[in-house]
């Protein structure tokens, strides 16, 4: 259900009107995700810029066609230039139909910062958001962390893309659906046709909070069920002890915090926690499996090589289990292994030793954290 947005106070934003084709799409983001969007974009025939950080990646993209530390074995779609390190100047900005952000969480807030004055609102392109996490620090979602360095406004035409979706899957063109939210409809229906193919499925909805909740619990979940088979337990233990109680956690910490408990049954909530949390291909469920294997947290965050959003998302995701008053035994369970040293046989032992009780018991939707934030946005 998309929300009626109040124009009051508040200007209602939109991005400008975009081409029916050879849409200009600029991707923040060259790791594994952002550069198999920018495959996914540019083999649909959009003109697709990526903005990489290290200067050799840029030279070697837009000399071979590959990049050369993600997806190494993929060869990307000629219609697409990498570009950096510097960010983007204002009238290249302006230039683009499509702006779309596919950088980690924890470093949102200060590109965000840097970016907001070089926009014109009046002539802003689509804001899309795939990243899944909350920043550590100040529990943010996203949507907030738009709202901070963008203001209300274009944080109110934020389209946010979720969902079970594996880079390394996308650029192969394996069938995949994907969520598309915003709290502006008009705004969700452009993302949607932007990315929409038939082996790319975009399905809209108008709660970004949920969506953006569910992205980013999920991968605390992969932590605790990469944890479990690290330590041996086999598919029962992971599917009814951390799989099926964790869509029980996710949807109370966010019917409390405000999102619709419905958004957790679709693609962003138990379609991207069942993948998340039964594949070795996901980098939390990789941590959490070498956790339980015994190897130290620093040694894998060294090794890993990419970056695995669970392991940051547990504090935020403890601060706002702490301040709600959720029962969360396996978010807390994590948190414990990642922070404070537990032992994870130990923590595994200890979700099993629970006493009985309800199956589900949705808090009431008091919404204290959605509240404020909708507050911030003017909604
Ligand atoms: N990989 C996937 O299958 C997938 C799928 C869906 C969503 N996501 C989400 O997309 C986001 C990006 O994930 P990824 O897989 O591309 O990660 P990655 O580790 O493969 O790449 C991270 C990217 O962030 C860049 N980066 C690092 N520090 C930065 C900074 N200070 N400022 C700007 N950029 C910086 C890196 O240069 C790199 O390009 C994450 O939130 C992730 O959860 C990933
Ligand atoms: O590799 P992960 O654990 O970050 O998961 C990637 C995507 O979020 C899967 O949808």
């Amino acid at each position: 259900m998309f929300r009626q947005l109040r124009s009051s106070a508040s200007k209602m934003v939109r991005s400008k009107p975009q081409p029916l084709q050879n849409s200009k799409v600029l991707i923040f983001g060259a790791g594994n995700f952002g550069s198999c969007l920018a495959s996914h974009l540019g083999d649909s025939q959009h003109d697709v810029f990526m903005w990489a950080r290290e200067q050799s990646l840029v030279n070697y993209f837009n000399e071979h066609h590959r990049n050369l530390f993600y997806l190494k074995d993929h060869i990307f779609p000629s219609n697409i230039t990498a570009v950096g390190p510097e960010l983007p100047s204002k009238e290249f900005l302006n230039q683009m139909d499509v702006l779309l952000f596919a950088i980690p969480t924890q470093f949102l807030r200060a590109n965000l910062s840097i970016l907001h004055p070089q926009l014109d609102v009046d002539n802003l392109p689509l804001m899309i958001f795939v990243n899944k996490g909350i920043e550590i620090g100040t529990h943010a979602l996203t949507l907030e962390i738009i709202a901070d360095t963008c203001g209300a406004d274009i944080a109110k035409a934020a389209t946010f893309i979720s969902g079970p979706s594996f880079a390394k899957e996308i650029v192969e063109r394996q069938p995949t659906s994907v969520s598309v939210a915003s709290f502006t409809e008009e705004e969700a229906d452009k993302a949607s046709a932007l990315f929409h193919q038939p082996h790319f499925r975009c399905y809209t909805g108008g709660d970004p909070i949920g969506i953006e909740l569910s992205g980013a619990l999920k991968n605390v979940y992969a932590i605790a069920s990469g944890m479990s088979d690290g330590l041996g337990y086999k598919n029962n233990t992971r599917h009814s002890v951390i799989i099926t109680r964790g869509l029980a956690e996710m949807t109370c910490i966010g019917t409390a915090y405000g999102a619709s408990p419905l958004t957790f049954l679709g693609l962003s909530g138990v379609g991207d926690l069942f993948l998340t949390c039964s594949s070795s291909n996901s980098r939390n469920y990789t941590v959490g499996y070498r956790l339980g294997q015994g190897e130290s947290l620093d040694g894998i965050m060294n090794t890993l090589g990419s970056v695995a959003e669970g392991v940051s998302t547990t504090k935020g995701v403890k601060k706002i289990i702490d301040e709600l008053g959720i029962n969360a035994p396996i978010a807390n369970s994590v948190y414990d292994v990642l922070y404070n040293g537990k032992d994870t046989q130990n923590a595994v032992r200890e979700l099993m030793a629970l006493p009985p009780s309800k199956e589900l018991e949705l808090p009431p939707t008091a919404g204290g954290p959605a509240r404020q934030l909708l507050r911030k946005l003017g909604l």
